[in-house]
């Protein structure tokens, strides 16, 4: 059983959620098909990875009812202008022929194009219309999601931001927690990179007879975050979900926080500097 986690807006998540960046197609179909098959009830698109009708065709083919699963798209930084941002959720739901979105998120701020406050007013509208269930964000740092306070009155529910042990983003969690933003962990397995080779975690996972992989999504699942790890391979689609029938101590917990690094992003991507279309 995989527990869940309750949204300010009463919507409920499950603790960890399927990514499907780079799943595309037929083959991206069948993965995706693979995932919800084996116990994945969150699924992580956007309109950039070009996948919503992959997506769509996925949930229709799996064994799964639509009302358990809870799926999510993006909104992308060339379409943040309000009339834009209204048609691309339309859009978004077209491509996947579905009715509504679960969570749909703003992808990516871009502080200097300045259109995120916008853009956020057609998510308001969009949820309001029942295009949507829930509203967030990816990316937004203090300053952002404060302005969207400030002027909406709304706050995301959900704030998904780059977060694997070598970028732990503690002040970022902390801060989405004191504001009642649950945080998403994109990336959560460094997309793949040294921190699969990382000793300190080697050393817990053999403690605990689990590979390197689950112990980091166990770790993201403690800090509080909901790790959405993509696998193109039914394997290591169940290796990642089979998370949920040990825990680490607060003593290995702190052992891979200390992992993190000033420079731990996997790209340069600072979203107060960063801008994506
Ligand atoms: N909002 C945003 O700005 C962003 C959101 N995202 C979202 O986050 C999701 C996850 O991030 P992503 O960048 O895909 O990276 P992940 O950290 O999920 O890593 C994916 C890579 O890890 C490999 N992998 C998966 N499981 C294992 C395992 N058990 N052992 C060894 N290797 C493994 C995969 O290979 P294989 O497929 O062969 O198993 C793939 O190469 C994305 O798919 C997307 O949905 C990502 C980036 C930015
Ligand atoms: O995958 C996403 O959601 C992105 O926002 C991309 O920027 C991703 O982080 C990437 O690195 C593409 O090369």
């Amino acid at each position: 059983m995989i527990p869940t986690v309750t949204l300010k807006d009463g919507l409920q998540l499950p603790a960890i959620g399927f990514g499907t960046y780079a799943l595309n197609g037929a083959a991206g179909v069948n993965a995706m098909v693979s995932a919800i098959d084996i116990g994945y009830r969150l699924l992580d698109s956007a309109f950039n990875y070009e996948n919503e009708g992959a997506v769509g065709e996925a949930i229709r083919r799996s064994s799964v009812p639509r009302a358990q699963l809870r799926v999510t798209s993006k909104l992308p930084g060339r379409r943040q202008a309000y009339a834009q941002a209204i048609v691309t959720i339309q859009e978004s739901l077209l491509r996947a022929r579905l009715d509504y979105y679960d969570l749909y998120l703003i992808h990516w701020p871009n502080p200097k194009t300045d259109l995120y406050v916008e853009a956020w007013q057609a998510l308001i509208d969009a949820q309001k219309w029942g295009l949507i269930r829930s509203i967030g964000v990816c990316n937004f740092l203090p300053e952002h999601l404060e302005r969207l306070e400030r002027e909406t009155g709304v706050m995301p529910s959900i704030n998904q931001i780059e977060l694997h042990p070598y970028f732990s983003q503690e002040s970022q969690r902390v801060w989405d927690n004191n504001h009642h933003i649950v945080t998403e962990s994109w990336s959560p397995l460094g997309r793949a990179s040294s921190v699969l080779q990382d000793k300190v975690i080697k050393q817990i996972a053999a403690t605990h007879r689990k590979s390197v992989s689950q112990i980091i999504l166990r770790w993201h699942v403690q800090l509080g975050a909901i790790p959405l790890p993509k696998s193109a391979s039914p394997e290591r689609q169940l290796e990642n979900i089979a998370i949920f029938d040990f825990s680490l101590s607060t003593e290995e917990m702190e052992q891979i926080n200390k992992l993190t690094k000033a420079d731990g992003r996997i790209q340069n991507q600072d979203p107060a500097e960063y801008e994506e279309f």
